[in-house]
């Protein structure tokens, strides 16, 4: 019978499904109405979750396994940066391999085991890439500018400069104070660009950033497809970069950012290589459910806590362990 796996990156989470060890693959409808399913956090599966990541073969030379992307609402996202720790631990084990590449939508990604970050707490290394700023790649209109880099735009928040990144899932970026984090202003922003409106015909996760220190961020982000998440691995890493670009005397090229967020913490590298942007995001992939499921059930969107085999890994006990031992910021409740 085939498993799903629960699993998250900074408590953004998951269900992994291999569509290789189906004996008939699901088909897009029957994967977009599987996702709606499962992560319903009322009547979906162990609570729900933020999307399904969908592992299959690869389509590209040189890749290991492919990686797709469902959101919560059933859209299909280009990328998941916490979502592919995951999926490199899942093939990482699976092939027996430490560092290999998995194809994404737009692009194949180098991926790489690290240390345990605490006890209990795979790690792995991610690429972020590739990365765009010109207003066709997000895409955005009718804000008056071509690119987004530290510029007031009225239009989605007064008083507010955003900054628009392509990794290449879209992302719109603010930094903001300590206030701004706690209000509902990111909520409304959020909400506003991923209903029908003239700015960002096909959403935008949007994320807000507060700096700690040197090379330290914490990010909260509003996703597309999903809403409010506990952290967003594109998103953080899409907001390191703005943060070397914008605060140079706070932040740094090609060296660690600690980028706390309300799930805990993760770290970013920002590289610029022959004449291109490109992130490393480094981080936990923590599997805590294993669900053996009919496959029938797969088919029909039709998968319940109460009908399943489920068996919790323990891991999630030694995350938290980690998170505990994390500076206490209170930034948001
Ligand atoms: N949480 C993810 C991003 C998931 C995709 C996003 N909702 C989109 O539609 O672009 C991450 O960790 O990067």
């Amino acid at each position: 019978m085939p498993t799903l796996l629960k699993v998250h990156g900074s408590q953004n989470q998951f269900f992994i499904l291999d569509q290789t060890t189906l004996d008939q693959p699901l088909t897009d409808p029957e994967l977009r109405q599987l996702t709606q399913q499962v992560t319903n956090p009322q009547t979906g599966l162990l609570g729900g979750a933020d999307g399904v990541l969908v592992v299959d073969r690869p389509f590209r030379p040189g890749a290991q396994a492919q990686m797709r992307v469902i959101n919560a609402d059933g859209s299909e996202a280009t990328m998941c940066g916490n979502g592919l720790r995951t999926v490199a631990r899942y093939v990482a084990n699976r092939d027996q391999l430490d560092q290999f590449k998995v194809d994404t939508k737009d692009a194949s990604l180098r991926v790489r085991k690290q240390d345990d970050l605490a006890p209990g707490v795979p790690a792995f290394a991610v690429e972020i890439s590739p990365v765009r700023f010109a207003k066709d790649a997000l895409p955005f209109d009718n804000l008056g500018h071509d690119r987004l880099l530290d510029t007031p735009a009225p239009e989605l928040w007064p008083r507010l400069r955003f900054n628009a990144i392509a990794v290449p899932n879209p992302h719109l970026i603010s930094f903001v104070d300590r206030p701004a984090l706690q209000d509902d202003v990111l909520g409304v922003i959020g909400h506003r660009l991923n209903g029908k409106n003239p700015y960002f015909n096909d959403g935008v996760n949007v994320n807000f950033a507060h700096i700690l220190g040197h090379n330290q961020l914490f990010v909260r982000t509003y996703e597309r497809g999903v809403g409010f998440t506990n952290a967003c691995g594109t998103g953080m890493s899409a907001t390191s970069l703005a943060f070397v670009l914008l605060y140079p005397e706070a932040a740094d090229f090609d060296q660690p950012i600690e980028v706390f967020n309300p799930g805990g913490k993760v770290r970013t590298i920002v590289h610029f290589q022959n004449q291109e942007y490109w992130i490393e995001l480094i981080g936990n992939a923590t599997f805590t459910h294993e669900i053996v499921v009919d496959e029938a059930d797969l088919h029909r969107a039709a998968v319940q806590t109460d009908e399943c085999q489920i068996t919790t890994t323990g891991e999630q006990a030694a995350y938290q362990a980690f998170v505990s031992q994390l500076p206490q910021l209170g930034l948001i409740d």
